[in-house]
């Protein structure tokens, strides 16, 4: 269901007994959370613990087989795939990388207006890729290529954000900056929720979710934010 946004409410998205899965084979089951709005949510659990099977659920890209997902955000998700989702051969520079994030608006192959290059342009001066505006996706190293998505991501300008391990496989000044521009994000009013194997990360975020076995296991299903500040988790 579709509403749009409430400010006193303090979810962005509502989950209640969903199960989903990929044909016969159910993945997730009964999950119960509320994703606190503007703030950011890391989703935790063992590999195969339903972590992307979720954000897909939440981004709508994969519909529940029974439960109810409730929307208070404004705009259309943003999801960002892991790096390793993306073929290396895949033709694309890394400015048509993040220019596709503005294909929502635009239509495919509609020619971007002046804004779209700017909000581009604003992307990816915004994760440091400026310089490699020009160079093919698949040529650049896993945490360039990582910050061209995230840089893909923004540029849809949502108010829900949804990212596929972030931080997986980066160094530390990389993975901070990351961090940095997810901060960013929420003080601009984002919903940012993070799937992650990375303790660091996650203990960063406002709030955790655990998944196990396609449950959740523990973290703040249903958190209450502070006022003006973030929550503990
Ligand atoms: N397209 C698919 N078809 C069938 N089963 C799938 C598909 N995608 C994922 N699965 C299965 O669903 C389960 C959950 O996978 P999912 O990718 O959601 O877990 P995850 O927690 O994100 O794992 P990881 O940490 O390894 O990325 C796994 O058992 C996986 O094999």
């Amino acid at each position: 269901m579709e509403r749009s946004v409430d400010h006193r409410t303090p979810a962005a998205v509502a989950l209640r007994g969903v199960t989903a899965g990929y044909g016969p084979r159910t993945v997730l089951r009964g999950i119960d959370a509320d994703i606190a709005a503007r703030r950011v949510t890391a989703l935790v659990g063992p590999n195969g613990s339903g972590k992307s099977t979720l954000l897909g659920v939440v981004s709508g890209v994969h519909a529940p087989a029974s439960g109810t997902v409730e929307r208070f955000h404004r705009e259309r998700p943003a999801l960002v795939v892991q790096r390793s989702a993306v073929p290396d051969t895949l033709p694309v520079t890394v400015r048509e990388t993040v220019a596709m994030g503005r294909w929502a608006h635009r239509g495919l192959w509609r020619r971007l207006t002046a804004d779209d290059r700017a909000i581009v342009a604003a992307c990816m001066a915004r994760l440091d890729i400026t310089g490699l505006a020009d160079r093919p996706l698949g040529a650049l190293s896993g945490g360039q290529r990582q910050r061209a998505l995230l840089a893909q991501g923004l540029a849809q300008r949502s108010d829900l954000l949804l990212l596929d391990e972030p931080t997986t496989g980066l160094d530390a000044a990389a993975q901070a900056a990351i961090l940095g521009v997810l901060a960013d994000l929420r003080a601009d009013g984002v919903t940012v929720i993070f799937a992650t194997h990375d303790a660091e990360a996650a203990a960063w975020a406002d709030h955790r979710l655990h998944l196990r076995d396609g449950r959740l296991s523990g973290g703040d299903r249903h958190p209450v934010p502070a006022p003006g500040g973030s929550a503990a988790g």
